[in-house]
């Protein structure tokens, strides 16, 4: 079938895409994000710094339409799920969204009921958009680089008049191997400096549950969960969260979770791999000086 990849140049997100792409066809073609060389060999290549999704959509399901694709696979990230509805809303083709399993003949699975279940579906129509999930596909190794043409923006509908960069620092949540989150048994915005300390010496990113972010103790950007952030660390420390099952839906494929939860009863427990049953101020300062010491 034939096959285009849409992301932004980032070697591991277009590998996953890639492995995903080896489903449908041999060699993929792509829509590379961004500037440099693109990593990979693909059949044809255009590329493009254009990052306003308004102007970039039209060219391209204009492109999805001229080469007949069959299949255009997007990361579940933000800049591919701000492409793939629209674009999917103007070829009129159907989309499904945080894939996390492929079965030959289009079928696809991905969750629902905030992780609860898992769903098949049959595509019947193409062009299929799909958006992958991250960290479920094994990346591809990408060797040697394609050459790309222009991908040729005819009137841009909007234009960037002025540019905020939000201040981050450290490893992007969504990248970390090991996440540290609080939740609203933290009690206040203070404490999070342990877990920004476990964070900084496991060179992890720090996260937070809707509960902490609600409080105003966590910027809304650090939630994770269904109405958050999805993330798949190796370990993922979750302090003072009671393991709602919109939480859980953000760690689903976490490798290990330990939990700290003064209350034994927690929801998070049955998730975990490791619990710590013992109130998060006496534990956390001892294990940041364990691990200082490792
Ligand atoms: C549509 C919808 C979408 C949602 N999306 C999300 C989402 O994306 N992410 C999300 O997280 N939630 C989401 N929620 C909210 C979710 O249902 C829970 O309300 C929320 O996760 C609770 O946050 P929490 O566990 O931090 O707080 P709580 O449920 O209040 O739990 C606090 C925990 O801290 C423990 N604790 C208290 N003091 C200490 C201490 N000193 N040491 C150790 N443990 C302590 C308590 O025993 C308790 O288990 C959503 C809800 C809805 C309805």
């Amino acid at each position: 079938m034939k096959t285009l990849i849409v992301e932004i140049i980032e070697p591991k997100r277009l590998g996953e895409l890639v492995t995903v792409s080896k489903e449908f066809c041999d060699t993929p073609d792509i829509v590379a994000l961004g500037a440099g060389d693109v990593p990979g060999v693909y059949n044809k290549a255009w590329q493009t710094e254009e990052t306003i999704s308004a102007n970039l959509v039209p060219a391209i399901a204009e492109l999805i339409q001229k080469e007949e694709y069959q299949v255009v696979l997007f990361s579940a990230s933000t800049v591919g799920a701000g492409l793939a509805g629209p674009v999917a809303a103007k070829l009129s083709a159907s989309v499904v969204s945080e894939v996390i399993g492929i079965e030959p003949d289009l079928v696809v699975r991905r969750p629902m009921y905030g992780g609860k279940a898992v769903a098949t579906y049959k595509i019947t129509a193409t062009p299929a958009i799909l958006t992958i999930r991250r960290k479920y596909f094994e990346p591809a190794e990408l060797e040697g680089t394609t050459a790309a043409e222009t991908l040729t923006i005819a009137e841009p509908l909007v234009s960037l008049i002025a540019e905020k960069q939000e201040k981050s620092e450290g490893v992007p949540l969504e990248d970390a191997e090991v996440v540290v989150s609080g939740g609203r048994g933290m009690g206040g915005p203070d404490n999070f400096s342990m877990l920004q300390e476990m964070a900084e010496i496991l060179k992890g990113a720090v996260g937070a549950s809707r509960g902490a972010v609600d409080e105003g103790w966590a910027a809304p950007t650090l939630q994770i969960g269904q109405t958050g952030k999805i993330v798949a660390p190796g370990v993922y420390f979750a302090v003072g969260i009671s393991g709602a099952s919109q939480h859980l839906a953000g760690i689903a494929n976490a490798k290990c979770v330990v939990a700290i939860n003064k209350d034994e009863e927690a929801n998070i427990f049955k998730r975990a791999r490791f619990g710590i049953i013992a109130d998060y101020k006496k534990i956390m300062p001892a294990l940041n000086n364990v691990l200082r010491e490792e």
